[in-house]
């Protein structure tokens, strides 16, 4: 009876609003091919934060505030923290990989294993490299900086391999980079149409890559060498190195000692420990990358705001030398620049799609059991109850009083149980970054044949759920003839 009263009730319960819909398809041919965030945030604008669709019998729940996103991705994280099904990635081999894992033992047991060494507390132990990487990326900028997105790409996957998998990189030929390649190629790229769902419905190869069976299923087949190479080929050499003793320190060495020291040797783990390890190419490759091209895009843009980061480098740091992680409190205005660039534009700016997984009512409205909820960062970061001019870059923005408006920083990183785990290790990727590209360079727009500088077009390209922006070309000076020696220096003495 109390079932059954509970159920009636809840069928009293109006559905979060939404624009009309299509018989059958529902929704479906609202949403627009590309650009998805932007749509989002306009019906969010309409209908409210907490905006539904259905999608062919499907119930999408769009999330377009930081606080409807905390109050259900996070305070109730037990019901919102499964995964949608998605049958291609799991056609491509990625179905076992912790971003498409479902809600349960074997999700925990990755979470953990990657928590262990990427927490707030661990990746203090994985600084040598990023030190090393950041100035590597600083040099190779000022020396061809007509390959900046090669070069940024290069820093993001060296950090990975090497804190991952104990390879450093130091050529263009390295097996790694090839691998990097093909998976950065097989994630952007779509394939050739033919699945039975994008038969019986054409409509859906134009949708993002989370929604199930949209993305070309042959595309996925025939990319599931690449995916199995990602997951074998690190592992395979670690095993080897280990065996010699040769071994340098990584997630992946620590992860096979532990397994050999438990003696727990079985298929299931070690099928874990390949696709742990192969998760945090992908989720910490691109995305790293992407941002700071944005920062460069923004620097290009604002820059006035680029001037007062070197003031304040200037200041804390002066130019006989290149800034350190403990020089990090004492540049507040950097740190500023860094939130502000995540949240101007976003490498994920439709998040991780979680699926709940029993019916629930949020401020009077039904959630059913089984929606795909998607936290849309870019209207949240858009979002003007939180962020006064939330379209201009503005780093003062997250300044307390009087500098600023002591905003809050952009939830670039995801919620709840499912909430980015190399959030930490990105962080101090991009300040790094960020701080030895300010210290040592000065970026400015090129010009045309007529002499006028070059505005670059702010909208980024979005495919499937990541973004970054079109390709741009940015002449980059070193700041003092200082700053080119010192960082030939730090780079020749390893
Ligand atoms: C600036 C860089 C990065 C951004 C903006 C970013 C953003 C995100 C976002 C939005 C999610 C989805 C969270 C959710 O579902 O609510 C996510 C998940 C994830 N990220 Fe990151 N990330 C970054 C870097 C990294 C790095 C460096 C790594 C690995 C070392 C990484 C590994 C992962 C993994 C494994 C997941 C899936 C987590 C799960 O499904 O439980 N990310 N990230």
């Amino acid at each position: 009876v109390v079932l059954r009263d509970r159920l009636s009730s809840k069928k009293r319960v109006p559905l979060p609003p939404g624009p009309p819909a299509d018989p059958f398809i529902g929704h479906l041919r609202l949403v627009p091919s590309e650009g998805q965030d932007v749509f989002f945030y306009k019906l969010g604008k309409q209908y409210g934060d907490v905006v539904q669709l259905r999608v062919l019998g499907r119930s999408l729940i769009i999330l377009n505030s930081v606080q409807a996103a905390n109050d259900l991705l996070d305070k109730r994280s037990a019901n919102y923290s499964d995964r949608p099904d998605l049958p291609i990635y799991e056609l491509m081999g990625e179905g076992d990989m912790l971003g498409f894992v479902k809600y349960g033992d074997e999700f925990r047991a990755q979470r953990r294993m990657i928590n262990g060494y990427f927490s707030q507390d661990k990746v203090k132990n994985h600084r040598p490299v990023q030190i090393r990487e950041a100035r590597i990326l600083a040099y190779g900028l000022l020396q061809t900086p007509e390959k900046r997105s090669d070069v940024l790409s290069r820093f993001s996957t060296a950090i990975i391999v090497d804190v991952g998998y104990g390879h450093q990189i130091v050529s263009t030929n390295d097996p790694y980079v090839k691998i990097a390649g093909d998976v950065g190629r097989v994630m952007s790229e779509s394939g050739p149409p033919g699945a039975t769902l994008v038969d019986a419905f054409p409509i859906l190869r134009y949708f993002p890559s989370w929604f199930p069976g949209t993305y070309y299923a042959n595309y996925a087949r025939n990319s599931q060498g690449v995916v199995r190479r990602l997951k074998e080929f690190p592992f395979n050499q670690v095993k080897e190195q280990i065996a010699q003793g040769t071994a340098k320190p990584s997630f992946l060495q620590a992860q096979l000692e532990t397994m050999n020291q438990t003696g727990q040797r079985d298929e299931t783990l070690a099928k874990r420990i390949q696709a742990t390890a192969a998760v945090l190419y992908q989720g910490g490759a691109d995305t790293t990358s992407a941002v700071l091209d944005f920062f460069f895009l923004a620097m290009l843009l604002y820059p006035q705001y680029q001037a007062k980061a070197h003031e304040e480098i200037d200041a804390v740091v002066g130019q006989e030398r290149l800034p350190e992680l403990h020089d990090r409190n004492s540049l507040p205005y950097l740190e500023c620049l860094i939130y502000e660039t995540l949240r101007w534009y976003q490498p994920a700016p439709t998040g991780g799609p979680h699926k709940s997984m029993e019916d629930d009512i949020y401020n009077g409205m039904l959630i059913p059991k089984g929606s795909i909820l998607i936290p849309n960062i870019r209207g949240m970061t858009w979002d003007d109850n939180v962020y006064q001019d939330p379209f201009n870059f503005d780093p003062t923005r997250f300044m307390p009083a009087p500098m600023g408006r002591g905003e809050p920083y952009p939830p670039a990183f995801g919620f709840g149980r499912r909430v980015c785990p190399g959030r930490h290790l990105a962080i101090e990727s991009l300040w790094l970054s960020v701080a030895t590209i300010m210290a040592t360079m000065t970026i400015h727009r090129t010009v045309d044949r007529d002499g006028k500088e070059v505005i670059p077009d702010v909208l980024p390209v979005t495919t499937g759920i990541t973004s970054h922006p079109r390709p741009f070309q940015a002449i980059l000076k070193p700041r003092t003839p200082n700053s080119f020696t010192l960082l030939k220096h730090a780079v020749e003495s390893g």
